[in-house]
């Protein structure tokens, strides 16, 4: 066996605090055999398989490298890792990627005396494979050749991409020198303030990123660090309002019950966090709080959040009406309505959470339960004041939750960016850059939304970007030289991702209109029906039945008309359709964004105001907002007792005025869906992608218990066999390790 550089008496890395020590019960994983995790049909074979496979290769010795394995095959492959795993040894190379098993313990690898064993590194097979490697080669390709990079880490949720990636920034961080001194240090502290409002607890993963995170540091010419900036992607902000069988809202709204004095907590209104419906869910009927440790981890994580907060240059003001934004989230989920007595229109059944929120966004009481009960809709060009019907009142209740929420969480990425610039240096375009990819990882609950769907289908983009560069432009490149080459076959998810995105999802053009005869894709579906004021979630299983039933990654479950199954790259899905065309149409009512639009507070007036990019994010748009210059007023004016009944005079003044009920399910003018965006979110991220270097560091979950020391041989193998890692392995021996443009060697 192989070495494992290790040394006697380092400190102990401080890369991260102790999560893993975090000893409260973790979500009933009942439903997470990690036999379930197995390819469908393939269950009980393999496991026997591995059985034989297991006596046959115990003698494996470890290697370096895959691709130099004399006896390559899945099993022993299989087995030099488990065997390397079994010694704490997590990190393997085949070619040039890099697999990192996941230990969910600490281990003494990423401190000091490794930045410094893993700087310009001269022969890679003199150390233990390593992330800071991939680090160091990606930093030297650069300077090199000045091209970008891009560091691509993928794996399923809780597989370690999001670890791996601040192992990237550090030790980057390490090997470069910056234009300014305190650069590297804001870029590595702003970690936990970003965590804090775009992670939450899943039943995978106790601090899973609901988001896409692109990190993008720039250097001069001399390979000196001048700046970072955060691309943030795809919040999943329906988290906001709803919640999974024990999953968790965002951290933020934990940190502040736990971490904010009880005085400062009423001065937002807040006193109890179970009064609040998105904290409560069936498994937390006790608390929200998994116990007194947890709370004083989340009180922990508060104060932290509020140094970085300052740190990063946030006001006292800023600060402030953060807080007051997130006050506001927990007080208009708790808006109730119910049918008014003649069937038509709705009410509010307590106007005291209603009269917070005016409070808190200081915007106009009556006119917010003007909006909240009716909607402005175009019927033959004319503005039709209606009633809402229950559902719409509910849905557009949740759609300020939402909005509010994804606008605050751009904003604060975008005050982050104005701290990771070196302003002196001018614009960063036209400088050298090494992008590190971390997005939301594949995806498989008891309950799988349209928020799964599409974390999945970014996957398999991932995945495509990763077998194009891997398998085909490279027996492309031996092809066109003219090189002898055995075409080396690889797991092809082209087929799926045409199934969900069209040709444009495997490169082509995106086209306006669907070319004549060409199949529907299933997102354009999703957005054709989100624009019907008659289709449901159940028209829209039809709908795909009807134009893509016979694909063979697509089926429905038979007995259950919301229920159907994507074969995906890394296993099957079982989807519900439930709510997936509201998620898709995700409005906010003109007249409810009218109020928003009007608030007398600076802040959130400008951060309604704000365009959204074509990616539905805030944190890159130009618009201007003024940082909390208003001062928050809240916590005075409003007290239990001020109950009163403005939503029936609204409701009555609405029915005097002689308006109507709107149709069931009447759409209101043309929003860009949440699928538009997606779209556009994936574009962006490609072509990042393609104008860059990519070196790939894949990350893969030994158990899905969280559980060190633990390995389940059908949970990796699944893993290995779905990210092509023997064709890899081929690949990476049959080709030839280095390749470089001519005229960059005659450079040289
Ligand atoms: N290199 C590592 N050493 C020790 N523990 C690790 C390492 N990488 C990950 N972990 C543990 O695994 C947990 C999950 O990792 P991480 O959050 O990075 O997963 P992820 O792939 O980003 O998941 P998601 O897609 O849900 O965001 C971490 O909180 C940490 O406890």
């Amino acid at each position: 066996m192989n070495k494992n550089v290790r040394f006697q008496g380092e400190p102990t890395p401080d890369y991260y605090e102790p999560e893993i020590d975090y000893e409260e019960p973790v979500p009933d994983y009942d439903n997470y055999d990690d036999n379930d995790n197995m390819p469908l049909g393939a269950t009980a074979a393999a496991a026997q398989d591995t059985g034989t496979l297991r006596q046959m290769s115990r003698s494996a010795d470890t290697e370096h490298d895959l691709s130099a394995m004399e006896n390559l095959n899945e099993a022993s492959i299989l087995r030099v890792l488990e065997e390397r795993f079994s010694h704490d040894v997590i990190q393997t190379y085949i070619g040039d990627v890099l697999i990192v098993i996941n230990p969910y313990k600490k281990l003494d690898l990423y401190g000091e005396r490794y930045h410094e064993m893993y700087k310009f590194v001269n022969r890679r097979a003199d150390l233990e494979p390593h992330i800071y490697w991939t680090v160091d080669h990606a930093y030297r390709r650069m300077v090199d050749s000045t091209a970008n990079q891009v560091i691509l880490i993928s794996g399923e949720s809780g597989a370690g991409k999001t670890e791996s990636t601040k192992l990237v920034v550090k030790h980057l961080t390490h090997i470069c020198q910056s234009t300014v001194s305190d650069l590297h240090d804001r870029i590595v502290k702003v970690n936990p303030l970003l965590e804090a409002f775009g992670n939450a607890q899943t039943v995978m993963n106790h601090n899973s990123s609901r988001f896409g995170k692109f990190v993008e540091l720039v250097f001069n010419g001399n390979g000196q660090m001048k700046g970072a900036c955060i691309y943030d992607y795809l919040l999943e902000k329906s988290r906001v309002v709803h919640l999974g069988p024990h999953e968790r809202n965002f951290h933020v709204f934990y940190y502040m019950f736990a971490g904010m004095p009880a005085e400062t907590l009423r001065y937002y209104y807040l006193e109890d966090p179970m009064a609040h419906r998105i904290l409560k869910s069936e498994d937390n009927q006790k608390g929200v709080f998994f116990g007194e440790y947890d709370k004083e981890r989340c009180a922990q994580m508060f104060h932290d959040m509020e140094s970085i907060m300052e740190e990063v240059g946030f006001t006292k003001d800023d600060i402030a009406t953060v807080y007051t934004c997130l006050a506001a989230v927990l007080f208009i989920t708790n808006v109730e309505f119910q049918p008014e007595d003649d069937d038509i229109g709705v009410i509010i059944m307590d106007d005291y959470p209603v009269n917070i929120v005016a409070d808190l966004l200081t915007i106009d009481i009556s006119k917010l339960t003007t909006a909240l009960l009716s909607r402005t809709c175009v019927v033959n060009d004319e503005d039709i004041v209606a009633l809402k019907t229950l559902e719409q009142a509910n849905d557009e209740r949740d759609a300020i939750a939402k909005s509010l929420y994804s606008r605050l969480f751009g904003w604060i990425v975008r005050q982050v960016n104005t701290n990771l610039m070196d302003t002196s240096q001018g614009s960063l375009s036209g400088s050298n850059t090494i992008g590190i990819l971390d997005l939301s990882g594949f995806e498989n609950f008891s309950d799988n939304s349209f928020e799964q769907l599409c974390i999945n289908v970014a996957n398999e983009k991932l995945q495509y970007f990763f077998n194009t560069f891997i398998f085909a432009t490279e027996q492309a490149i031996y092809a066109e030289e003219g090189i002898d080459w055995s075409q080396i076959e690889f797991r092809n998810n082209e087929d799926i991702l045409r199934l969900f995105l069209g040709e444009e999802g495997v490169g082509q053009t995106r086209h306006k209109k669907m070319a004549f005869g060409r199949q529907p894709d299933m997102f354009t579906i999703i957005d054709d029906e989100s624009k019907s004021p008659r289709a449901t979630d159940a028209s829209l299983v039809l709908n795909w039945n009807k134009n893509i039933g016979t694909h063979q990654h697509f089926r429905l479950l038979d007995g259950d008309e919301l229920a159907f199954i994507i074969s995906h790259f890394a296993d099957e899905v079982l989807y519900n359709a439930s709510n997936f065309l509201e998620k898709n149409r995700d409005r906010l009512g003109n007249n409810l964004m009218n109020v928003l639009q009007k608030s007398e507070n600076d802040f959130i007036k400008d951060l309604f105001k704000a365009e959204l990019t074509d990616t539905g994010v805030l944190s890159r748009t130009k618009s201007r907002i003024r940082s909390g210059s208003t001062r928050v007023q809240c916590g005075r004016s409003v007290r239990r007792r001020d109950r009163g009944s403005i939503s029936t005079d609204t409701v009555r003044r609405l029915k005097t005025r002689g308006k109507r009920q709107l149709p069931s399910g009447a759409v209101q003018k043309a929003q860009t869906t949440v699928s538009q965006h997606f779209r556009t979110s994936l574009d962006e991220l490609m072509k990042k992608m393609n104008n860059a270097q990519p070196l790939f560091v894949r990350c893969i979950k030994p158990n899905n218990h969280q559980e060190p020391d633990k390995w389940k041989d059908n949970l990796v193998q699944r893993q290995l066999q779905y990210s092509g890692v023997l064709q890899i392995a081929k690949i990476a021996r049959l080709g030839y390790p280095v390749r470089m443009a001519f005229s960059n060697f005659y450079k040289r």
